[in-house]
């Protein structure tokens, strides 16, 4: 998978080199390249926005640097073989970002995300590319950042831990919260490790019982206690057929 980040902030997007995602690129499982929209401004104070039309507070960012950049992103890509394009615009207007939407973007082949600053960029820039390639205008939460790049992290985590062979238990990702599966909708429950005493407290006994099946029922149960206690909304979702079939197995 190849990523272009197109920022006025570089390097916000350092943490990509690494953790999971650094390891990835190292291992050439992703091609992420960041560009400096400033390249594409030919004025002395490199601007970036201007005022906006109709009024208002702040300022927008204009379109002549945005149109250049991707155009040479894009060309570049294409250059070096990359197909499939779409782009990735973070915004608290945009689609929620889900699991489901990041196991979407994990099984495209070249994400342009262009994280934007000030009150966001001139929309005849992604009316422009929408004309050219799939547009994912995505939001990460309903809460307003002063800008995208921390959405691009927070993207480009969550879609590079799904592609294979970048999570070191290839299973693990299918157990995730929001997974398919019986435990899908479900939020994590608790999970402990090694001292068995700290503190005065203890480990569940079950999880020292080597019964699979039961371990399999108390984390199902756990995760049940704390989706109803943090997220009720999930419940709902969940599919009791699937808690049936697999109390079968356990
Ligand atoms: C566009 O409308 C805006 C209205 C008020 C402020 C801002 C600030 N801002 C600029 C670019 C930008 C990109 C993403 C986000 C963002 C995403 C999520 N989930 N929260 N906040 C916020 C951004 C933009």
């Amino acid at each position: 998978m190849r990523l272009d980040v197109v920022t006025i902030f570089p390097e916000y997007l350092d943490p990509l080199n690494v953790s999971l995602v650094g390891k990835a690129r190292a291992r050439g499982q992703l091609d992420v390249r960041v560009h400096d929209l400033r390249t594409w401004t030919y004025d002395r104070h490199n601007t970036v926005d201007d005022t906006p039309y109709g009024g208002g507070p702040g300022m927008v960012m204009k379109t002549d640097p945005w149109g250049d950049a991707l155009d040479t992103v894009l060309a570049d890509g294409y250059e070096t073989g990359a197909r499939g394009p779409v782009l990735v615009v973070p915004t608290p207007s945009g689609r929620p970002f889900t699991q489901e939407l990041a196991v979407e973007l994990s099984e495209r082949p070249w994400l342009v995300f262009t994280p934007a600053r000030y009150e966001g960029i001139d929309r005849r820039v992604v009316d422009e590319y929408a004309t050219r390639m799939p547009v994912y205008e995505v939001s990460i939460g309903d809460y307003v950042l002063a800008g995208g790049e921390a959405a691009v992290l927070v993207i480009t985590e969550a879609v590079a831990r799904l592609l294979p062979g970048v999570l070191g238990n290839a299973e693990s990702h299918r157990d995730d919260s929001f997974a398919p599966g019986a435990m899908a909708n479900l939020l994590e429950g608790p999970v402990y490790t090694k001292p068995p005493h700290w503190r005065g407290r203890e480990i569940p006994e079950v999880l020292l019982s080597g019964h699979h099946g039961k371990i399999a029922r108390w984390r199902r149960d756990e995760a049940l206690r704390r989706t109803t206690a943090n997220r009720p909304d999930l419940i709902e979702r969940c599919d009791p057929a699937a808690f049936d079939r697999k109390d079968r197995e356990m």
